[in-house]
């Protein structure tokens, strides 16, 4: 039996006895701890899943939100309609750089999450990893807060098992084009482990896997996006050979479901979040061809090196330690996606 406790991996009743008391928040925080609203920290919340996960927090009505972006990837517009409330606080910032805010809880999500943007500049997307996690966890630290990091499920690499539970190690290559995003990623788990060990910070780890949905960049790059924009386009879908590769896709609605609950929850993680329905890329441009554009057609082109062969998680930990299932189906979620992309492309809504 491994040494669960040293691992850093929950034991199975999802327990992990802190070696440190956690920090404690600041004396004013504490003073107005029992009448303020929570006060809760957003990086990348002007993203794709960190917007909806504002959209979450403010429709509460007891939470204060701070987003702090750097609109590499996110856009202002998906928060356009929360620009002005007294409860809402949007600040230009980039995560490498230290940030100093009296908060409750970090929701840490800030990193380019599309290949094409965080190939773009490696380095960058490694930094945002790196430095910014670091930084996150510095500042939970000294004001006390519970920190939650979105991990990925690049972290499994190109797996070798089938599906992948939160036990499997991985399998990634250090020196490629996606090491940036998936290596950044697992030094970024190793942060906020180490911080909880040492520290006593209190942490959460999700690894998410593939989301899509409304207000995702509609020229993203991922694969949903792309074909639904193809689809509407009257452009040719794109399948990436050999188009027998799987992916499971969660839509974003279930995905903040799960992120609210393991921040909210007794559990650490690491824990998967990602809808177990598993397709691949054929099937799915046959599904965007059946229920979006009937007339779209596909073609094979090449790959991007070390992508992935498949990819389905095991959400056995979720569904027992938080309760969390997935509720939309791939069948349900596309023509949802489909109708905000119709709109946009479209220029009917701004
Ligand atoms: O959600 C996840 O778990 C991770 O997956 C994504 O990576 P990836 O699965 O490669 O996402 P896509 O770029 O959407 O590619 C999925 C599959 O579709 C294929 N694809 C992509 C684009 C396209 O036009 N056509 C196409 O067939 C790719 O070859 C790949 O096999 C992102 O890198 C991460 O943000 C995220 O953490």
């Amino acid at each position: 039996m491994p040494d669960l406790e040293n691992l850093g991996f929950d034991d199975m009743a999802g327990n992990v006895d802190s070696a440190k008391a956690p920090p404690a928040p600041s004396p004013l925080r504490m003073s107005k701890f029992t009448t303020a609203k929570m006060r809760i920290l957003i990086t990348g919340g002007a993203g794709f899943i960190g917007s909806h996960l504002v959209d979450r927090l403010m429709e509460e009505g007891t939470n204060e939100v701070i987003v702090a972006d750097n609109f590499f990837s996110g856009s202002k517009e998906n928060l356009k309609k929360w620009i002005g409330h007294p409860d809402f606080e949007l600040i230009r910032h980039d995560v490498t750089e230290t940030l100093f805010v009296e908060v409750d809880q970090i929701y840490h999500l800030a990193c380019p999450a599309s290949p094409i943007f965080y190939k773009y500049n490696a380095v960058k997307t490694i930094k945002t990893n790196v430095i910014g996690t670091l930084n996150m966890l510095g500042l939970a630290k000294r004001v006390g807060a519970r920190i939650l990091l979105t991990s990925t499920s690049e972290v499994y690499g190109d797996p070798l098992e089938h599906p992948q539970t939160e036990e499997y190690w991985g399998n990634v290559n250090p020196i490629g084009v996606r090491s940036c995003y998936d290596e950044g990623k697992r030094v970024a788990e190793t942060l906020m482990f180490d911080y909880h060990r040492q520290h006593g910070v209190e942490i959460r780890v999700a690894r998410i896997f593939n989301t899509y949905g409304p207000r995702m960049n509609i020229d993203d790059g991922r694969v949903v996006s792309n074909f639904i924009a193809q689809a509407l386009r009257g452009e040719t879908m794109t399948v990436q050979a050999p188009g027998t590769q799987t992916r499971s896709f969660c839509y974003v609605s279930d995905m903040v479901d799960g992120l609210y609950r393991l921040m909210n929850g007794d559990h650490t993680g690491p824990i998967n979040i990602g809808n177990p329905g598993e397709f691949t890329m054929l099937e799915l441009a046959g599904l965007v061809k059946e229920l979006i554009e009937p007339s779209a057609e596909t073609k094979i082109v090449e790959n991007t090196p070390d992508d992935p062969r498949k990819r389905k998680p095991d959400i056995t930990k979720a569904t027992k330690l938080l309760g969390w299932d997935p509720k939309v189906t791939l069948r349900e979620g596309l023509p949802l996606m489909a109708a905000d992309f119709k709109e946009r492309l479209t220029g009917l809504k701004a």
